[in-house]
């Protein structure tokens, strides 16, 4: 297996940022970018296995919505054990699906893996035992949310899960600013400098648009789920896991 090459997209001073775009260049770094950027991203993936293995239910679909490379696909993908099941990874970005695809054809495991390049606001989601946006909602408008958690209640079967991990915002300023330091002393210890620090977050204004915890957990309620917890954070990045 090839080492995946460094995130350096920000590292150079750039006289206007443009706004963040999944395009070549994302992908053919993201497995570092988003490793040295999300704080437990790896323990989320892991847990993904798991959920999968405990969620999964014969002769279902499992979702993965905005899937990059396959991270959280091939995670469900070595977790699920029960017979007749396949999995549906979508991402609009063609470089990310690109390189999916040949990330999970080197990759042994049998379960069927069906990989859409299209929008999950028009992907039907049928006979769903468990649906994962693994930071994926806090690119869409926020206004598209609710139709879209609405449309995951109703495609998941009973018994049901939907896991939602996300970047949060928090209502109390103080909290606020000490979780985007945190986020920030995070990245310096992965060798992020400064000048990358500021950059990314530049282009990343109003292109991830994060929400509070209880904005999530209102809305996942709004769309019909019996209930929605948190089961891991690290900093101001989350997972929440709502049963339908
Ligand atoms: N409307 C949309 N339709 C389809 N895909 C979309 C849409 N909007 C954004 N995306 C896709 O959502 C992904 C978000 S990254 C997910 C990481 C992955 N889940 C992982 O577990 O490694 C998270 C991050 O970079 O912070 C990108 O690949 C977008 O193209
Ligand atoms: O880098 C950041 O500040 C983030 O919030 C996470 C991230 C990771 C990968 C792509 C876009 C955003």
């Amino acid at each position: 297996m090839n080492i995946p090459p460094r995130d350096t997209l920000y590292a150079d001073p750039i006289a206007s940022v443009a706004g963040f775009a999944f395009d070549e260049r994302v992908a053919e770094v993201f497995p570092d970018m988003i490793r040295r950027s999300v704080p437990g991203y790896g323990a989320i993936l892991s847990a993904i296995g798991l959920l999968a293995d405990r969620f999964a239910q014969p002769d279902s679909v499992c979702y993965d919505l905005g899937c990059s490379l396959g991270g959280a696909t091939l995670a469900m993908r070595h977790g699920i054990r029960q017979p007749g099941c396949r999995i549906v990874a979508v991402d609009n970005a063609t470089a990310m699906v690109e390189r999916c695809r040949e990330l999970l054809a080197r990759d042994q495991a049998l379960v069927p893996v069906e990989l859409l390049c299209a929008d999950i606001r028009e992907v039907p989601v049928e006979n769903a035992s468990l649906v994962v946006l693994n930071f994926t909602l806090q690119f869409l408008p926020v206004a598209e949310r609710l139709p879209l958690m609405e449309r995951i209640y109703q495609g998941l079967k009973p018994g049901g899960a939907l896991i939602i991990s996300e970047k949060l915002a928090f209502d109390d300023p103080r909290q606020q600013a000490l979780h985007t330091d945190m986020h920030h002393a995070f990245k310096r210890s992965q060798g992020y400098s400064e000048l990358e620090i500021s950059q990314k977050r530049t282009a990343l204004e109003n292109v991830l648009v994060p929400e509070t915890l209880e904005q999530h957990r209102s809305r996942l309620l709004q769309a019909g789920f019996a209930s929605c917890e948190p089961w891991f954070q690290y900093f101001n990045f989350a997972s929440l896991i709502a049963l339908k």
